[in-house]
């Protein structure tokens, strides 16, 4: 679905790559997520993948990113976004329109959606995003976690086949993340969308990820099942990763033979650990 071959991109003007020598398959209905200190490449991965890394951030580029068959180097970004919806980590310079509606239909109509398909369409994106109540605000009213949801709803109106987002919980306080979290597993499986999600709130990520992706300095340095990178918690500490604290608990105990157990994603998990170590 997404094939990255030997990808190094260094935007114009800056003196060093914020990719390098990235590879990487993403098959159609994974579900991946991003970790890595700031300025690791990030953004800029989801950039790649969604074409506006070359197309509208220019600088060098090397290798090749190739979307459902289709080079995003030789591919129109307006093309591109049909199968890529990209959710960007600056809401606002993602919002254009004035009301909530607008926003949501404005992509449909630029795509020359049906007249009926927009109605439809702009329902559902709002009823799964939960923001029904919000149709006809103005956005300049709305605050910042309402934002976000009103960017996702956008998107998904559009029904792409692969979803990137770069820290779509950012705004959000926890129960809402949970409930982004949740729809993004919602697509991923009634409708097989694949999704690749860079996020800071690592346990959040791990309780819905198939896989993570570690980034540090451009480059990929861990890219497999969660409880397996999660399991180097010791080198993603050194990275600047601010792993979970029973995440390293594991590895500390795991280190001095008191525990040979998976590494714990949540609290039952945690919870089975402790009386594991005590013996009960
Ligand atoms: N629009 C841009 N123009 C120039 N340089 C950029 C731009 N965006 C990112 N960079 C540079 O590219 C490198 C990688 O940045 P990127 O934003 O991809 O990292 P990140 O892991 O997403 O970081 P953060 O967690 O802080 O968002 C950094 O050195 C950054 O300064």
């Amino acid at each position: 679905m997404i094939r990255i071959r030997d990808l190094s991109f260094k935007y114009q003007g800056d003196e060093g790559f914020a990719l390098q020598n990235v590879d990487m398959d993403i098959a159609k209905g994974d579900f991946v997520g991003v970790i890595g200190a700031s300025g690791a490449g990030k953004s800029t991965l989801i950039y790649a993948i969604g074409g506006v890394v070359p197309h509208h951030y220019t600088g060098d580029f090397y290798g090749s990113v190739c979307v459902k068959g289709q080079d995003t180097v030789e591919t129109r970004p307006d093309e591109l976004a049909l199968t890529v919806g990209s959710v960007f980590q600056d809401i606002e310079s993602q919002l254009t329109a004035m009301t909530v509606e607008d926003e949501v239909i404005f992509g449909l109509e630029n795509y020359g959606t049906p007249r009926e398909l927009v109605a439809q369409r702009l329902v559902q994106a709002l009823e799964m995003t939960g923001i029904e109540n919000l149709r006809h605000r103005a956005l300049d009213t709305l605050s910042g976690g309402q934002k976000q949801k009103v960017a996702i709803a956008a998107i998904l109106a559009l029904q792409p086949e692969i979803l990137v987002l770069d820290e779509p919980t950012g705004e959000l306080d926890p129960r809402s993340s949970r409930q982004i979290f949740e729809l993004l597993r919602k697509l991923n499986r009634d409708y097989g969308t694949t999704i690749v999600v860079v996020e800071q709130k690592i346990m959040l990520l791990s309780e819905f990820a198939g896989r993570l992706v570690v980034m540090e300095k451009g480059g990929v340095a861990y890219d497999g099942g969660v409880r397996e990178v999660l399991g180097h918690s010791e080198a993603l500490r050194r990275m600047g990763i601010n792993v979970p604290r029973v995440v390293s608990l594991a590895e500390e105990l795991r280190d001095r033979g008191l525990y040979d157990g998976p590494t714990p994603l949540n609290l039952d998990e945690a919870e089975q650990m402790a009386r594991r170590v005590m013996g009960a």
